[in-house]
């Protein structure tokens, strides 16, 4: 099963009763960083560094594990469903739960598996932080999520080379073929990203070239060090 911050997850869990002192106080307001791009531009690439710089610190959420559960439709069908429609993701259910944080409290997200198109029937339980990483290709298209977040980044990559990493990626970590992904890119990752993902680049506080972008992540990293600083 391939599940995005499903490892982080686990390891917050763990170290949660040692790091009391990362848990957000009860006056504490939280910040919510969104971090969106098209597929294969490098926002994961980009979040996890901070996660891994952050560690316990954060709280990241991936959009992606707020698809639909498609339970009742076979595979087959689930397949040919048009995952970068707005429509696909329960945004409402993300909405919840990102109020939920801010109030304090912690959190049941879903878990989301590419290879079965579908909720994996998992939770992880994700606690409130001062700072929250909101990663997805989506995440800037929703005004009631753009309402509740502080920063607002795009990361940008040209889009041969975001088609090519992801051919990539999906092959060897997401359970496709390359017929599957060059057919599932032309009928819907492409023209959905030009109508609802690439619009949203002009919402972005910060627009990043490249999730590798050394300058950018030493920029995003010392704000949120100083937020995670302040005694607010
Ligand atoms: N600047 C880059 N140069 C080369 N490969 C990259 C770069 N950024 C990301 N990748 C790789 O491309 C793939 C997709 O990146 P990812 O961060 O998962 O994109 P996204 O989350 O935007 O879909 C990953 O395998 C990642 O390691
Ligand atoms: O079941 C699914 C769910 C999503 N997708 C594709 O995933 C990308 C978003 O993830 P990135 O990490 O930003 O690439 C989106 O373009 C969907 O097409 C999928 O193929 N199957």
């Amino acid at each position: 099963m391939t599940v995005k911050g499903v490892n982080y997850i686990i390891r917050a869990h763990e170290n949660e009763v040692k790091n009391s002192k990362i848990r957000m106080g009860k006056n504490m307001k939280s910040v919510i960083i969104g971090i969106a791009g098209g597929t294969g531009s490098g926002k994961s690439t980009f979040t996890n560094r901070l996660r891994d710089e952050f560690k316990d610190n954060v709280a990241v959420i991936y959009h992606d594990n707020y698809y639909r559960d498609q339970s009742d439709i076979p595979l087959e069908e689930r397949k040919k469903t048009n995952y970068d429609h707005p429509d696909a993701m329960e945004t409402e259910l993300l909405v919840q739960q990102l109020q939920e944080l801010k109030e304090g409290k912690s959190i049941q997200c879903p878990v989301y598996d590419y290879t079965q198109h579908n909720r994996s029937g998992e939770v992880q339980t994700v606690e409130p932080k001062k700072v929250i990483l909101l990663e997805g290709i989506l995440v800037l298209a929703d005004e009631r999520l753009r309402d509740l977040m502080d920063i607002k980044i795009y990361v940008e990559a040209d889009a041969d080379e975001r088609i090519l990493r992801r051919v990539i990626r999906d092959v060897k970590e997401r359970g496709r073929d390359i017929e599957g992904v060059v057919e599932q890119y032309l009928t819907t990752v492409k023209p959905m990203h030009y109508l609802y993902v690439e619009p949203t680049r002009s919402t972005a506080d910060i627009v990043i070239n490249s999730g590798m972008n050394s300058t950018a992540f030493e920029l995003v990293k010392n704000t949120i060090q100083k937020i995670l600083d302040s005694e607010e």
